[in-house]
């Protein structure tokens, strides 16, 4: 596949007291959905601008196409990009909207039109034509604002936030025809989210931003089940990742007592070091109703989710644990608890990074 934009090492002061990014380096292949995502304020619109040229990079280069681009102006740049507010122009009707770039480039009255009304019905819109954007529902806007995107004939599309304007059902659909128009048009598309989800349903690959560096890009099963550290484990997956203390036995180099001295698992290979830190994703925890000698753990609060419900409980190490278990399942606070751990556990150190046990699926609990 070739390599439609590369990032070499961008660094971004917006002055001395403000370093925003630095050292982020990465390629996007021609034709693929390339998330960048993060917490508020790590980077993420900053490093969306840099792209688009509407905000001068520190150090590093952009490349488009193989061309460094650092210094074209961003009309030069031959992309389009989709704003969280839409940007459209009030007075004027949906199709003068999306027209407005076509004719700013002074293209011939039938490509304009040709372009428009095709634009217009990839985003199921051509009856609103001539409706002015303040009669139309957000959802609609934001199609406008894609409908612009796709009347560029831009190959490359950069989106920031383009759905966080939008109610929790609509972002959805939305994300479908996002997805499907990207696929449909072969766009290279750059998209700016905070929104783990949207990260995960859409991209081919995602960059995880945080701390002004980026923390992994990888596909998001690789980020989701490879993480590269603990931020980015806890910033996937909803309820978060218990990461828990742990240590080694000091007679059996396989054996890992974790947070509570009754929590045991063996591994199949010997643990690296003295003392490190487990990540079990919720639904890998196993909770069963107990008297409080056996008891490892009290129930702190439950919420039922409709077909499984959340069990929220305290380890007797004081470790807080989150656990996903099918079913309705109604507990009593400070009810006692056995907390087991299944398998698919992963390890860090001390300083957060993941270690790469090579058989860190197979435990014996
Ligand atoms: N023009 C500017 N001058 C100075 N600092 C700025 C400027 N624009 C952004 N910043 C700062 O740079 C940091 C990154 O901002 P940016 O908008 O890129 O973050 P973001 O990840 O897109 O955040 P959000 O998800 O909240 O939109 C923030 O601390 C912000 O305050």
């Amino acid at each position: 596949m070739d390599v439609s934009i590369s990032l070499r090492n961008i660094r971004k002061d917006y002055d001395s007291q403000t370093e925003v990014l630095k050292d982020v380096s990465a390629d996007v292949q021609t034709g693929e959905f390339f998330v960048i995502v993060g917490p508020s304020g790590c980077g993420k619109s900053t490093l969306l601008r840099m792209i688009a040229g509407l905000t001068p990079i520190t150090d590093g280069d952009v490349l488009i196409n193989d061309k460094v681009v650092n210094d074209l102006p961003p009309k030069a740049r031959k992309l389009t990009m989709v704003f969280q507010n839409y940007a459209l122009y009030p007075f004027q009707t949906v199709w003068d909207n999306v027209a407005f770039g076509l004719k700013a480039r002074k293209l011939n009255q039938s490509d304009i039109q040709h372009r428009v009304d095709h634009a217009l019905e990839m985003v199921n819109l051509t009856e609103f034509s001539k409706r002015k954007p303040r009669e139309l529902s957000g959802g609609q806007r934001q199609r406008v604002a894609l409908a612009r995107a796709v009347a560029s004939d831009a190959e490359i599309c950069l989106m920031d936030e383009p759905l966080s304007n939008l109610d929790a059902q609509l972002r959805i659909k939305m994300r479908q025809e996002i997805y499907n128009l990207q696929r449909k048009l072969g766009l290279t598309l750059i998209y700016v989210t905070h929104d783990q989800v949207e990260a995960m349903t859409m991209a081919d690959h995602i960059m995880v931003l945080n701390d002004q560096h980026v923390q992994q890009i990888g596909t998001p099963s690789d980020i989701y089940q490879h993480p590269a550290n603990e931020f980015v484990a806890q910033f996937f997956g909803t309820p978060q990742i218990n990461i828990l203390p742990a240590k080694r036995s000091s007679e059996n180099d396989h054996l890992l007592t974790i947070a509570s001295d009754d929590i045991e698992i063996a591994l199949d290979e010997a643990v690296p070091v003295a003392e490190l830190r487990v990540g079990v994703r919720p639904d890998q925890l196993r909770v069963s109703r107990t008297d409080s000698v056996e008891s490892n753990a009290v129930v702190k609060n439950t919420e039922f989710l409709g077909d499984e419900t959340i069990v929220y409980a305290t380890l007797n190490s004081g470790d807080n644990i989150r656990a996903v278990i099918s079913g309705q399942v109604s507990f009593r606070a400070y009810e006692p608890i056995k907390v087991t751990i299944g398998s698919n556990l992963l390890f860090f150190n001390n300083q957060g990074q993941r270690i790469a046990l090579s058989k860190e699926e197979v435990v014996h609990a």
